[in-house]
């Protein structure tokens, strides 16, 4: 697929969100400032290729304490440069996005017909579930700055640290989980809220995350979730999710916030959406009450975000924390705080009400 930022590389490269993926990069020269020890998103780079037209020789910044090639080695990840990217991306707007392959070594003098049936024998993104390949085994606290909101259940399905610094300073005690973690170890830590991070893979096979997620809003605890977090929110409620052809991924994505009739730019990095009406008032299939599409993409008119009328819960296709990108929807992360606040008082802080809808426990009316 293809990313459209001018800037920040280093981190998309280590947003566990493109794990999986090859990325192609459509700024023509990429690699000027280097990499350093402050941008990184995550441990490592999860690209499984890198694919630029003109990479720099030379690296420019004051923080640089490395190149983007050494970076690439270190981590075993292949690049290539002196491709034609943009003529590639038009061809990926074309065609869809789509499953590829950068050779190297012995692999190199394969004939075409042998690279294309290897590329071929590789799983679709379609189906795939990598939350495990990227989430922590073991859970860690960053403590909350300022004024204290109490402790929030971060599920990581490749969480990036920015959203991390972005909780903590709204006065979260900010503890990412592994993504295999159950209700009950979830319910320990006493959250005032739950958090549902970005991360690889296909929405459609999540289910744990779906069943877990319906625990907590069964809870009654506030939710608020980001891109694969929006998407998973999307399905407890009992909406649908679906490939986009060529996704949204760069820094400069026009959306609409439907409350304020405000348009944001934003940064998005997402190949799958969720399937709802973009006006109206919709009834959550799975007794959720009411919900409605509350952001939606400018560009193709794809559903941004989602809010629940009913219950204390919200997420977004596209992100705040914007690392890289502009910082207009950064307000979103107070809204969290703000809809955290309002319900400690009216639920009082350690006793989490049901929230006011009856719901359908089956199990079976999941409607993806
Ligand atoms: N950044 C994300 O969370 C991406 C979500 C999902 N994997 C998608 O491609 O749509």
């Amino acid at each position: 697929m293809f990313a459209t930022g001018m800037t920040g590389y280093q981190e998309t490269l280590t947003d566990p969100s493109y794990a999986g993926q090859i990325v192609v990069m459509t700024a023509p020269h990429i690699g000027n400032t280097g990499v350093n020890d402050e941008d990184p998103e995550s441990r490592r780079i999860w690209v499984s290729g890198y694919v630029v037209r003109d990479p720099s020789r030379v690296v420019s910044n004051f923080r640089a304490n490395g190149s983007l090639d050494d970076d690439l080695t270190r981590n075993g990840v292949v690049g290539i440069s002196g491709i034609d990217t943009r003529a590639v991306t038009r061809r990926l707007r074309d065609a869809g996005s789509m499953r590829a392959g950068v050779f190297s070594g012995a692999d190199a003098s394969l004939a075409p017909e042998e690279q294309l049936a290897i590329v071929r024998g590789a799983a679709q993104m379609a189906g795939l579930n990598l939350s495990a390949a990227v989430s922590v085994q073991a859970a860690s606290v960053t403590p909350a700055r300022g004024e204290r909101l109490g402790a929030l259940a971060v599920l990581d399905l490749g969480v990036k640290q920015a959203t991390v610094e972005n909780l903590a300073d709204r006065g979260f005690e900010v503890h990412v989980l592994p993504q295999d973690v159950t209700l009950e170890q979830l319910l320990a830590i006493e959250p005032v809220a739950v958090f549902y991070s970005n991360g690889p893979g296909d929405p459609a096979a999540s289910d744990d995350h779906v069943q877990l997620l319906r625990g907590v809003l069964d809870e009654g605890l506030p939710f608020f979730g980001i891109c694969f977090g929006n998407q998973l929110l999307g399905r407890a409620l009992g909406l649908g999710t679906y490939k986009l052809p060529y996704g949204h991924r760069g820094i400069n994505q026009p959306v609409l916030d439907k409350a304020t009739g405000r348009v944001e730019i934003t940064a998005h990095n997402h190949g799958f959406a969720v399937d709802a009406p973009l006006e109206g008032v919709i009834e959550s299939p799975n007794g959720y009450g009411r919900l409605e599409v509350s952001h939606v993409g400018l560009n193709d008119n794809v559903v941004e975000g989602l809010r629940a009328l009913d219950i204390p819960a919200f997420s977004v296709q596209y992100h705040p924390e914007a690392a890289a990108g502009p910082h207009d929807a950064n307000y979103l992360f107070d809204r969290f705080a703000d809809l955290v606040r309002e319900h400690s008082a009216t639920r009082g802080l350690s006793s989490p009400a049901r929230p006011g809808v009856s719901k359908p426990r089956t199990t079976d009316e999941e409607s993806n």
